[in-house]
């Protein structure tokens, strides 16, 4: 049974039964085409949920998951039906990280003619793969990743990209590279430093290859919040999702670019940027529905924004 807080939220967000929201966030049958191994639905009016969907494999990233995320998050960037993301995975656990069979020619056989030739070509391979998680980064509406079971190696890479991360008790995080013998190329390295307070924590992480678990995940502020079990974390995102949704899109999306932007620059350089970018966006009609209703002691949720 879904705890009382999410049928509700479940109800409020799209007048359907819950049940049927239930099954639409959590038991998908398959890849959604074009896809193969991800599974995308609407679970609630602008939330889309993508689901990792290779549970046969452990969700273990293969050669088609790496260009299926960028098509997918493209298409989510350009999606005005979509103001939120909720992003989890199907089966045991969150991912394995890289498919090391599938993957294993890429990086281990790299085509060209002599050297110069197969480092280009590898470093092209690098460059192409961090653009599968930079896509999470650039989509402008706001990503919250639900991590159940383990989330090893390239996992890591993935959830960093994202805007906010919760997780299951059983949770498990590992930055495994060092195990495989390399250092993480796809995010890790760059992002998890910006996620996680504590410079020595992560470089423990990333040097060790030892296993985080959901307390130490919560403690460290890897996650925001840890829940029972996998069924009360999708009700908390879909919650949370739908939070962000009733919100002005204009006010959301600048808000993920700004702080985004404010990570990377010094206080100066983000100040500057959020001036620039608020004498266009402040003169939205979203600000005077917003006001108006804050006014008149309604919530976000009773107004009308236009699609973005
Ligand atoms: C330029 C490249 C940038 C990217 C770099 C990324 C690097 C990384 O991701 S490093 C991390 C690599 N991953 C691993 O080392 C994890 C390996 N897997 C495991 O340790 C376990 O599978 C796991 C603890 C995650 C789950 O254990 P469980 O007992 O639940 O499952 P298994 O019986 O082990 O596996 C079930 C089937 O899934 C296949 N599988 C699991 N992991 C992978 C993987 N990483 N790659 C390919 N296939 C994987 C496993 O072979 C089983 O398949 P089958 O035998 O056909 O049933």
């Amino acid at each position: 049974m879904w705890p009382s807080f999410a049928r509700s939220a479940l109800r409020k967000y799209t007048g359907l039964a819950s049940q049927t929201l239930v099954r639409a966030m959590s038991s998908s049958s398959g890849p959604t085409s074009p896809y193969t191994t991800l599974s995308i639905s609407r679970p609630a009016e602008a939330i889309t949920h993508v689901e990792l969907h290779r549970p046969e494999k452990r969700n273990a990233m293969n050669k088609a998951f790496w260009s299926e995320m960028v098509h997918c998050f493209n298409e989510i960037t350009v999606d005005p039906e979509c103001r939120v993301v909720v992003f989890s995975a199907a089966g045991k656990i969150f991912t394995a990280g890289i498919d090391l069979m599938d993957m294993a020619g890429d990086i281990l056989q790299p085509e060209g003619d002599d050297t110069a030739r197969i480092s280009w070509n590898l470093r092209k391979t690098v460059t192409s793969y961090q653009e599968t998680f930079s896509v999470i980064e650039k989509c402008p509406k706001p990503v919250v990743v639900a991590v159940h079971g383990a989330c090893v190696g390239g996992g890591i890479d993935l959830i960093t990209a994202c805007d906010i991360r919760l997780c299951t008790q059983d949770a498990w995080f590992q930055v495994k590279e060092v195990d495989i013998g390399l250092a993480a190329d796809v995010g890790t390295l760059q992002r998890l430093p910006k996620v996680i307070g504590s410079r020595s924590l992560v470089n423990e992480l990333a040097l060790t290859a030892r296993k985080m678990y959901a307390d130490e995940a919560k403690s460290s502020g890897l996650v925001s919040r840890v829940f029972a079990n996998k069924e009360d974390m999708m009700a908390g995102a879909l919650e949370m999702a739908g939070e962000i949704a009733d919100r002005s899109p204009v006010a959301v999306q600048g808000t993920k670019i700004n702080l985004i932007y404010a990570r990377d620059h010094s206080v100066a350089d983000g100040l500057n940027y959020v001036a620039t970018w608020n004498m266009s966006m402040l003169q939205t009609q979203d600000v005077m529905k917003s006001v108006q209703a804050a006014m008149e002691k309604k919530s976000p949720k009773a107004v009308t924004f236009s699609k973005l």
